[in-house]
């Protein structure tokens, strides 16, 4: 399958080298210079739980990018997505399925003004990976991937995608509902990227503070209130089960999550796109998550100090 990953950053970039050892013809994307010249000159370094590799993945500036795909896979940040979106425009053919796996709220949004419906593609993903340099990743431990399509449609094209998925070992499952996968991924990321980000430690330390369970359970009951308002299906077993099972070292639990790299990288986070749009949400249907509110407001002064010190 012709694949571009349209932001190759630690997740567009392990997802691309997965996609590519599997025999797909893959095209990474980035703004980054620097991290594109490096990829170019040098192939790309992936440290592995089994070892570290260097990949010969093809990648060019999105300015730079041609030719048609088949599958277009946004890996951008939430707050760069209209900007990934009007710097892909030019690769989207009439066959062409936009798939993304972002974390937080509002990306289906922006990307369906750029592609009909029957080709939009959503989901998440519980892999992990860190950036570590330009031209480098870290890609430990295990994960899973959850799409559907935005219409609810199943298509042979979308079985196929799925398929090109498992011989790449992305562990690819089919939602039932995208927007219940995605609600209960951002519970999942509101719950433990500020928590993660606020102790400065890795996704397993933060699950063997003894009290964790009562943390996490205030962040997402008040979630399930919102998601509830929303008329999304949230169960709250299944969002408790997705964060317990990310602690386990083999799945992410060695790793910081991707809050807490944009922290140490003094760059800004997507915490407007999780427990941000969260309480925006609970402010039109009146409902108090003071919780999720306290935890906007630390991780927002984080972030000025992170952006204002080092950028
Ligand atoms: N990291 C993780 O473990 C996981 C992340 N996700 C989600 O996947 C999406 C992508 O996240 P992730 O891969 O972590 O994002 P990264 O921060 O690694 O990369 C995103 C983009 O940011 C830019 N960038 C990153 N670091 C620098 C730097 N030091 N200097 C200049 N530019 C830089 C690059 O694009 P450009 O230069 O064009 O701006 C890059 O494509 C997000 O929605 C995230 O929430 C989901 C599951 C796990
Ligand atoms: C916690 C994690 C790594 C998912 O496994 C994630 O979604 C993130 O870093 O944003």
């Amino acid at each position: 399958m012709k694949i571009a990953i349209a932001g190759a950053g630690a997740m567009g970039s392990r997802f691309g080298y997965m996609l590519y050892e599997a025999g797909n013809e893959v095209l990474l994307m980035d703004g980054w210079p620097e991290h594109v010249k490096a990829i170019q000159e040098k192939g790309l370094h992936v440290v592995l739980d089994s070892g570290e590799v260097n990949s010969q993945i093809p990648i060019s500036l999105f300015s730079e990018s041609k030719g048609g795909f088949d599958l277009i896979i946004i890996f951008s940040k939430s707050m760069q997505t209209e900007q990934v979106m009007r710097s892909c425009r030019h690769l989207i053919n009439d066959y062409t399925y936009i798939l993304t796996l972002q974390n937080g709220l509002g990306n289906i949004e922006v990307i369906e003004k750029y592609v009909p419906k029957n080709r939009l593609l959503a989901g998440v993903t519980t892999y992990a990976a860190e950036l570590i340099g330009p031209g480098k990743i870290q890609a430990l431990g295990s994960g899973d991937t959850h799409m559907m399509s935005v219409d609810g449609n199943m298509s042979t094209d979308l079985i196929r995608i799925v398929d090109v998925f498992n011989d790449a070992n992305l562990n690819p499952k089919l939602s039932a509902d995208v927007f219940t996968s995605i609600w209960t991924k951002v519970a999942f990321n509101a719950a433990l990227n500020p928590l993660c980000t606020l102790a400065n430690n890795t996704v397993a330390f933060v699950g063997s503070y003894k009290n964790i369970k009562e943390v996490v359970s205030v962040i997402i009951d008040e979630i399930l209130l919102v998601a509830q308002a929303e008329k999304v299906r949230l169960d709250r077993d299944e969002v408790m089960d997705m964060i317990f099972s990310v602690f386990d070292p083999a799945m992410s639990g060695h790793h910081l999550p991707s809050m807490l790299q944009d922290i140490q990288n003094g760059r800004k986070t997507e915490i407007d796109y999780l427990n941000g749009a969260i309480v925006k949400k609970a402010e039109q249907y009146n409902i108090p998550v003071p919780n999720n509110r306290l935890i906007y407001h630390m991780i927002k002064m984080l972030e000025k100090t992170a952006v204002s010190t080092e950028v």
